[in-house]
């Protein structure tokens, strides 16, 4: 794999002020924290809504066993495209590329995270949970970006899954198994990557292309792109309304995701009908979001009922 990447960089003298001292905000930046927030919100909204009861303590080191290895395996990739994270414009000033931190001391640091998180999941919390999170981070990092990032425009399509695994785990925190309730949440995040990612390529399209990364406009052109955003939107559409079915989610959750959709579908037909790149700009702060309102508003309908066993758990 490794003689896929374009000249690897920070070995010189980058590397001589990364052994000079890394500072804790350069790992704390390895962590993906601004990407990883909503991950981990996720997580949270699918621990929250599971039908049972966990220990408010448990739920918390299950929350943050998620966020720890979300934010491990963000610096295990920033390990491995630490090549094209430096062509970049959007990437060259995280830490690697910038010189702060060496390659060797994120790829310890992402390992060493990652396998605290899976084992104190494994021994606080459940070996399911441990054992799905373990799986998120090897999505992630081998299937996403060591196997398809660098091969297939569909690159997205396929390595989203391990985005959109948060919710299964914290579902599984509380009740020990994967169920088709929890796998609607799953498909939810996995229909919404692909217009979430590719409206922000489209006007990022230039940096993937100077680093040689096969993201869809850069292969299929921008009406193709903007096609297919489109047609995972429509997709996306009716399935977050299955938490409903299922009972998961209630009425204030399927009218505010009815809106919801409607503005997404909107935003989706503006950038396939205008060459204006700022409705994809717009679009990709939109799908931001539709994600954060959709996962808060599942956890508004279930409060009701969650509220009052906490409080009974503290009290
Ligand atoms: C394979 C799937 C995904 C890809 C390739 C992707 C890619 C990206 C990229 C390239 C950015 C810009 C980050 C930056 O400016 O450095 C971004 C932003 C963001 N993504 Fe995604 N994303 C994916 C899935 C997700 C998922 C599952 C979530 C949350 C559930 C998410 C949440 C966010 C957030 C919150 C931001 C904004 C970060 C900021 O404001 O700096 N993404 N995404
Ligand atoms: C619990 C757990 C392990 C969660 C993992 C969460 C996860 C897989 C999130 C995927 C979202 C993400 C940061 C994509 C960035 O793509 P990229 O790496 O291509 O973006 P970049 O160009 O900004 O590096």
């Amino acid at each position: 794999m490794a003689e896929q990447q374009v000249g690897i960089v920070g070995e010189t003298p980058a590397r001589i002020e990364a052994e000079a001292g890394a500072r804790v905000g350069d790992f704390v930046a390895l962590l993906k924290p601004r990407v990883m927030s909503l991950v981990v919100f996720t997580g949270f909204a699918g621990l929250f809504v599971a039908p049972g009861h966990i220990h408010p303590v448990i739920a918390a080191v299950a929350v943050l066993c998620i966020a720890v290895a979300a934010g491990a395996s963000g610096a295990i990739n920033m390990w491995y495209d630490r090549d094209i994270d430096a062509v970049m414009s959007r990437t060259r000033n995280r830490p690697i590329p910038r010189g702060a931190v060496t390659p060797e001391q994120a790829l310890a640091f992402g390992l060493v995270l990652s396998a605290f998180s899976v084992m104190l999941m494994d021994i606080a919390v459940n070996t399911t949970a441990a054992a799905l999170l373990a799986f998120t981070i090897f999505f992630y990092v081998v299937v996403y970006t060591i196997w398809l990032k660098r091969s297939t425009p569909q690159n997205i399509v396929i390595g989203g899954a391990s985005g959109a695994f948060p919710p299964m785990i914290g579902w599984a925190a509380v009740t020990g198994d994967v169920s088709l309730a929890s796998i609607s949440l799953f498909l939810i995040i996995f229909m919404w990557t692909p217009p979430h990612f590719w409206a922000l390529s489209l006007y990022k399209e230039g940096d993937y292309a100077k680093a040689g990364v096969p993201m869809m406009p850069v292969v299929a052109g921008q009406r193709s792109t903007k096609l297919q955003m489109l047609v995972y939107t429509l997709i996306l559409c009716p399935l977050t309304l299955v938490p409903v079915y299922f009972g998961v989610a209630g009425w204030i959750y399927g009218a505010a995701s009815i809106a919801l959709n409607l503005g997404f579908v909107g935003h989706a037909i503006r950038v396939l009908r205008s060459d204006d790149l700022r409705n994809a700009k717009r679009m990709f702060g939109f799908s931001l979001l539709y994600l954060f309102l959709h996962f808060a508003l599942l956890c508004v309908d279930r409060a009701p009922g969650v509220m009052p066993a906490i409080l009974s758990v503290l009290s």
